[in-house]
């Protein structure tokens, strides 16, 4: 057996270089890059590795380790799952600064190494400069709250322990079922100590990311279930854009006259101006989507998760009447909502399934267009709302008084509302852009309002719904499509809670634009609180004083060395978007929205915890409200 002796961690980037994936017969390398933060636990482990030989890696220096996994989550989803980057940081605040970002990978099954250094194997110098000390484990280290947050986890105190776990996390990484974030932890001491490794372990190795076929059982089933229905409906999920089936949707869509509805994650698989496309459906979706869910007899759930979201909290649909299909990779997700069980992968599924539905048709009919177009005529009116001072109406109506609108005005210094600056936006921008947002409000109204006109250009994280995955993640898109300009779609509350790797954007010339939307507080959970009978509690961003905070966002990024502008009209915010565009460096432009103006709930539900008791009367009221709705709701 020919060896050669490494250390664990030139080991790994050695091992890294030769990763390649098969998909539909191409073959690639699997590991673009690896993002650092270099502390004492991985700077002469990892770090000394790399410098003597990082191979093809790109090595990127982050500047939080939230953010550049972030970053690295968003290349993956970018890549379709396809491609990866690593991410290594330092031990005890570094790792623990992964966990959001390992939990925004694992529910949005997105694969993602994270390599957060470990505390000494030999625990020769405990306590470890950032080591906790347990009084009942010494085993415990911060890299165990990584265990409910990764797909695979594991910890090296031994160079060999490497190879077997390289290669679990590996399988793991690149099986479209269980995608998502593989965590190896390697003490401090080990990433430096040698090995005698078998050569054949670096030999390249190839990972078939293949389509897994469904059975004829689950073939004929799904047929049978379709002909027999009068209304199906199809949810585009995550699964559906991951799998690349936006051409046999099309050709089923329109030759059985089904209408297509998609999740956050299955938006921009089919162009939204396709006739059939009704949308974002659930509590954040269209009046289109969300009128057809009601009406169908046979949902087909083509890679969903059915997330709460998606379901409206399990009201979305008439369960008396409607049946289930469910297209997924992962059992677990197909056994939902009590639904027929095709465990397989969605273009294939549908591609085999078309065959035998010859002369099939709904009765959805013209119905489909009709729906369509009522929910065109919305979106139109959403596009010019004008604000007046003497009597306004907000789309989130009776929360704020038309004084603290006017306040509102006045203190920012702007009459633009979200939604028009929205669609104006969709407008000025290149088709081909890509769109990036996970928290506030923004992810309602872009699902409901965007037209992602060409694939892939649509990136959402709502599985986690992490705030500070926008700006980061816009520099994982730009990292996977260069040549795209990428928006970064961001309220002031997830600009402020991270946008650390702008910098990291205006440091290695990566150009991503930053739109944000400052409404001066935490506007969708105001909406949420006042919806249910609170009054406005701590989420508006008042001072000591209680006066509305105005700040000047693009002055910070200007610091920075953003280029920058201030667009509280929408010719002003055209005439910056265009400008933009000329830009090589990264961009920020700041509106003032008003509050209250981004879009409301179109017939859906979202199910929350109101209190059972309280001293107001609206809280009991909406407390009553709610246990009336969840009547209507499957239990389970
Ligand atoms: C990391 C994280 N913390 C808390 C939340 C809960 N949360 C969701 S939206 C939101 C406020 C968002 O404010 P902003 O970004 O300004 O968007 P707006 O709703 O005002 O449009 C909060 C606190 C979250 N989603 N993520
Ligand atoms: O709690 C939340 C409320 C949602 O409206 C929001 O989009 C999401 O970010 C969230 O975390
Ligand atoms: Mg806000």
């Amino acid at each position: 057996m020919g060896t050669i002796r490494l250390t664990t961690a030139q080991a790994l980037i050695k091992f890294l270089n030769q990763q390649y994936i098969h998909v539909d017969g191409k073959e690639f390398p699997f590991v673009e890059g690896i993002f650092n933060v270099f502390g004492h636990g991985n700077v002469l482990g990892i770090g000394q590795a790399l410098e003597q030989d990082p191979g093809h890696l790109k090595v990127i220096q982050g500047k939080n380790e939230q953010g550049m996994a972030h970053a690295a989550i968003a290349y993956s989803k970018q890549m379709l799952r396809q491609k990866i980057f690593a991410v290594t940081t330092s031990v005890g605040p570094g790792s623990a600064n992964l966990v959001a970002a390992a939990g925004t990978a694992l529910s949005n099954n997105i694969p993602v190494l994270l390599l957060p250094a470990d505390t000494f194997a030999t625990r020769q110098p405990d306590p470890v400069l950032q080591q906790v000390e347990h009084e009942y484990s010494t085993a415990v280290t911060t890299n165990d709250a990584l265990k409910p947050v990764s797909r695979y986890w594991d910890r090296i105190t031994r160079p060999e322990q490497l190879m077997s776990s390289l290669i679990r996390a590996f399988e793991v990484m690149t099986d479209p079922a269980k995608a998502g974030p593989a965590t190896i932890c390697i003490s401090q001491d080990a990433e430096g100590e040698a090995f005698d490794f078998d050569e054949k372990f670096f030999e390249k190795r190839v990972h078939y990311l293949d389509r897994k076929l469904p059975t004829d059982r689950e073939l004929k089933g799904a047929a049978e279930l379709i002909k027999s229905s009068k209304k199906p409906l199809i949810i585009v999920g995550g699964g559906a854009k991951y799998s690349q089936a936006r051409d046999i949707l099309i050709k089923l869509s329109e030759k059985h006259d089904i209408p297509l509805v998609e999740t956050q994650a299955g938006k921009s698989t089919v162009e939204s101006t396709f006739k059939n496309n009704l949308g974002g459906i659930g509590v954040t979706g269209t009046l289109a989507a969300n009128k057809a869910a009601k009406e169908a007899d046979l949902i087909i759930g083509v890679g969903t998760r059915y997330t709460d979201f998606t379901t409206s909290s399990k009201t979305a649909f008439n369960f008396e009447q409607a049946k289930f299909l469910n297209i997924n990779v992962s059992r677990l997700q197909a056994y939902k909502m009590d639904g027929f069980q095709v465990v397989a992968d969605a273009k294939t599924t549908l591609e085999l399934l078309f065959p035998l539905l010859d002369g099939y048709k709904s009765e959805f009919g013209d119905q489909i267009v009709e729906l369509k177009e009522e929910w065109l005529r919305e979106r139109d009116r959403l596009s010019k709302i004008v604000f007046d001072r003497e009597n306004f109406t907000p789309e989130i109506k009776d929360q704020f008084s038309q004084e603290v609108l006017n306040e509102y005005a006045d203190a920012l210094n702007t009459e633009l509302a979200q939604t028009t600056a929205l669609l104006a936006i969709n407008e000025a921008v290149s088709p081909d852009s890509i769109i990036i947002g996970s928290a506030g409000s923004l992810p309602g109204d872009l699902q409901r309002l965007w037209h992602s006109t060409e694939p892939n250009t649509y990136h959402m994280e709502y599985g986690y719904s992490c705030m500070g995955y926008e700006v980061s993640g816009a520099l994982g898109i730009k990292l996977a499509q260069p040549d795209k300009e990428v928006y970064a779609m961001v309220g002031d509350g997830s600009f402020l809670m991270l946008h650390s790797e702008l910098v990291t954007a205006i440091q290695y010339n990566h150009k991503i634009n930053i739109l944000l939307f400052d409404n001066s507080g935490f506007g969708c959970i105001s909406n949420l609180q006042m919806g249910n009978g609170m009054g406005s509690y701590y989420c508006e961003f008042r001072t000591h004083d209680n006066q509305i905070m105005n700040i000047d966002y693009a002055k910070v990024a200007e610091g920075y060395g953003a280029k920058t502008y201030r667009a509280n009209t929408v010719e002003e915010l055209k005439a910056a978007l265009e400008d933009a565009k000329k830009q090589n460096v990264s961009t920020l432009i700041e509106m003032k929205v008003l509050p209250k103006t981004m879009t409301d709930g179109y017939e859906s539900w979202w199910h929350v915890g109101v209190a059972e008791v309280s001293e107001k009367e609206s809280v009991q009221k909406a407390y009553e409200a709610k246990q009336q709705k969840l009547k209507t709701a499957k239990q389970y």
